[in-house]
């Protein structure tokens, strides 16, 4: 059996996610857990509700926290605002509607009330998931109910064999009661005692009862998220997770479907599409048996000796049918690329041979001495001894490089459009009413600050051989958001806006996002540095097209904006674009000082070099790397990946070996 149970235990109440301090059930059922040494609460949080909120905490925290229990109370009854078992039950993979009973069957004995609990209890992957009602007491009976076969379901939800208890149960279950602690089982027939099955979760009210209205009502139009929350009631605590950096680079490419293909002309706007068609050479390369040499066409039979010039043949178009004849004991003199007179059967470089006599004014060679044996076929290229008619030159899935190669062969052989995969357009909107264009000329306000974000981004971009739009700056008002991202939704396959995804008063992303915009936000927080409130979310699409629209909400401070932009936006451009290999390559480099590792992931700004004798070397920027200090990011080609530090692991020493991702040219 686990000896120590994780729990995440979450209070879904409208209210106390407006006022977590009224909350009242959630700490309670901390209390009750941690009474028992074996119980660690690890998480708790207060949520609104909310179903798509609920459903993302509880998914993260069974998924992401690897927790043994998550016990959530409130939700559950029948207030028009409760759906914590509409959103939990889809969850679940498998019910456990003995434990539901039992609970029910406890309850209902100290209060019909409880008949008002549409509670549901079951497993998700290796995590018991508990849905209790929304008041201290219900929260105590409902615990009590189950505390004594809790560690047993747990541990057979974890694959354990449940040994020990059955040894337990060796002398038959104990009557009902005996062991009760004082009260447990105990029938109540006060019918107004605070149960609060799924109605006003009682929160900081001690003593209402179950029908309390006023709580109800002041549930029933606001949300944790809600841009109408004044800012006393904000949440103090982020709803959203901290999930790791794999999940949440797993979950954008999860959404992530690469875009249809189009017929496009071969030229240098091809740079960087990726083919989505194997591409067939339509014409033979050469297209005719041409030299490879300057020199002379020969009869290789004939063998060194003297001969007659007869003809002359330079590379260049020739008229059907217009081509030389070639006779025993004849030469023809040809350039690099001319086209073999009939009958040649191989070429003799210029160097290996000597004039003999020449036209009086010396512009016509009549006699050569061919000085060297040649072989039959040397110095010709054969008709589509390059590449053949028919023959698969590029495959599908290839992208066009800048280096040159691609467009070349397609160039080569007659191919004048291929399809490929539609190039994303992604729009850039920076956010904050601080913000101002970084070449507006004009000096800067006190508490104004130049945007470096949008500059930046788009530059990235185009150098990543993308299409953008600059869609501006937009101020900290919800309509002046809502509309910019909308239109930026309009127009672009992505839109990536910078700033306001945090705790502030004025960070209006996330809900708009959900409110507003209908979206789904897959995360809003990863456990990383730079870009902790790193916003993931597909909205529909305003369009009306089935696809949704992909959006990162990337934070405001430049350096976060950045690095998140390198680590989840150009590999999601990168996919969407058709890419197989989206992901930035790695490279173990050794580093040349030692780095103090930070409690969250780190991705350092660094610079990876190779040294004379061939060593790859890393070295941050900077040693402070601050998300605000661009510097940090001046001459950084890649990215260290740091772990988080731990009780083993505080630091990395120099000559240690780190990966680094190449987000840059190596120097
Ligand atoms: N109570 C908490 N506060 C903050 C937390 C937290 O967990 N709890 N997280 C911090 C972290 S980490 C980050 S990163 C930032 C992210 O903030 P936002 O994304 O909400 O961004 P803003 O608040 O709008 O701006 C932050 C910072 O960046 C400057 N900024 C914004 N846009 C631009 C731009 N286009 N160019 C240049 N600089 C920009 C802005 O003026 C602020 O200084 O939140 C922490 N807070
Ligand atoms: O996560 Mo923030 O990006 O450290 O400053
Ligand atoms: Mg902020």
């Amino acid at each position: 059996m686990a000896s120590e149970i994780r729990v995440g235990v979450l209070t879904i109440s409208d209210t106390a996610s407006l006022d977590p301090v009224s909350d009242t059930s959630g700490p309670s059922l901390c209390r009750l857990l941690e009474a028992e040494p074996r119980y660690k609460v690890q998480i708790q949080a207060c949520v609104p509700d909310d179903f798509k909120v609920i459903q993302r905490t509880v998914t993260a925290w069974c998924d992401e926290l690897d927790l043994h229990l998550v016990v959530s109370t409130g939700g559950t009854g029948f207030g028009v605002r409760d759906c914590t078992p509409e959103a939990v039950l889809p969850l679940l993979d498998r019910q456990t509607p003995g434990i539901s009973h039992l609970i029910f069957s406890k309850s209902i004995q100290i209060t019909p009330f409880a008949a008002l609990s549409r509670a549901v209890s079951g497993i998700r992957g290796q995590t018991f998931v508990l849905t209790f009602p929304g008041s201290p007491k219900a929260v105590k009976e409902n615990f009590e109910a189950v505390a004594k076969i809790l560690p047993h379901a747990i541990d057979l939800t974890r694959g354990g064999t449940g040994k020990k208890l059955h040894e337990k149960m060796q002398g038959g279950p104990r009557p009902s009661g005996t062991a009760a602690k004082d009260g447990e089982e105990k029938p109540r027939t006060d019918d107004k005692h605070e149960h609060g099955h799924g109605h006003g979760h009682g929160h900081g009210h001690g003593g209402h009862t179950c029908f309390h209205h006023s709580d109800r009502e002041a549930r029933s139009d606001a949300s944790s998220l809600s841009l109408e929350t004044p800012v006393s009631r904000r949440l103090r605590k982020s709803p959203y997770p901290l999930i790791p950096m794999d999940r949440a680079l797993a979950s954008v490419m999860d959404q992530v479907t690469p875009l249809p293909s189009v017929e496009k002309p071969v030229n240098e706007e091809l740079i960087g599409a990726v083919l989505d068609e194997d591409v067939v050479a339509v014409e033979a390369v050469p297209g005719y048996r041409a030299s490879v040499l300057d020199g002379y066409a020969v009869i290789d039979t004939d063998g060194p000796g003297e001969y007659p010039v007869t003809a002359v043949s330079i590379a260049s178009a020739v008229s059907e049918g217009s081509s030389t004849k070639l006779l025993p004991g004849h030469i023809a003199r040809i350039t690099t690329g001319g086209a073999l007179p009939e009958g040649a059967t191989a070429v003799v470089m210029v160097e290996d041979t000597q004039l003999i006599k020449s036209s009086d004014d010396g512009s016509c060679e009549e006699t050569v001495k061919i000085l060297a044996k040649v072989r039959n076929g040397e110095a010709i290229r054969e008709i589509g001894s390059d590449v053949q008619v028919g023959q698969t030159v590029l495959k599908k899935g290839q992208v066009i490089s800048a280096v040159g190669g691609e467009i070349g062969v397609l160039a080569s052989i007659g191919v004048h459009t291929v399809r490929v995969r539609q190039r994303p357009v992604v729009g850039f909107l920076s956010t904050g009413n601080e913000v101002v264009n970084h070449d507006n000329g004009q000096p800067l306000k006190m508490g104004q600050i130049r945007d470096s974000n949008r500059p930046t981004l788009i530059a990235a971009t185009k150098a990543a051989g993308f299409d953008y739009l600059d869609l501006g700056i937009a101020p900290d008002s919800p309509e002046a958001l809502e509309s910019a991202v909308k239109s930026g939704l309009q127009k672009c396959d992505i839109v990536v806006t910078t700033g306001g995804v945090s705790m502030g008063e004025m960070d209006l992303l996330k809900p708009i996002l959900e409110q507003k915009l209908g979206a789904t936000i897959h995360f809003g927080r990863i456990m990383m540095k730079p870009g902790k409130p790193t916003t993931f979310a597909t909205v529909p699409d305003p369009n009306g097209g089935a696809q949704p629209k992909l959006m990162f909400g990337l934070p405001g401070n430049p350096v976060s904006a950045t690095v998140t932009f390198h680590l989840f936006v150009l590999p999601a451009l990168r996919k969407l674009a058709g890419y197989e290999k989206y992901m930035w390559p790695s490279i173990n480099a050794e580093v040349t000082h030692d780095v103090r590792l930070d409690e969250r992931p780190e991705y350092q700004r660094a610079i990876v070099s190779v040294t004379p004798e061939g060593r790859i070397q890393v070295q941050s920027t900077d040693k402070n790397q601050m998300s605000s200090r661009m510097v940090t990011m001046l001459g950084a080609n890649s990215l260290m990946v740091l772990p988080g530090r731990t009780a083993e692991m505080s630091g990395v020493t120099a000559g240690q070996k780190i990966e680094c991702l190449l987000i840059g040219k190596l120097v």
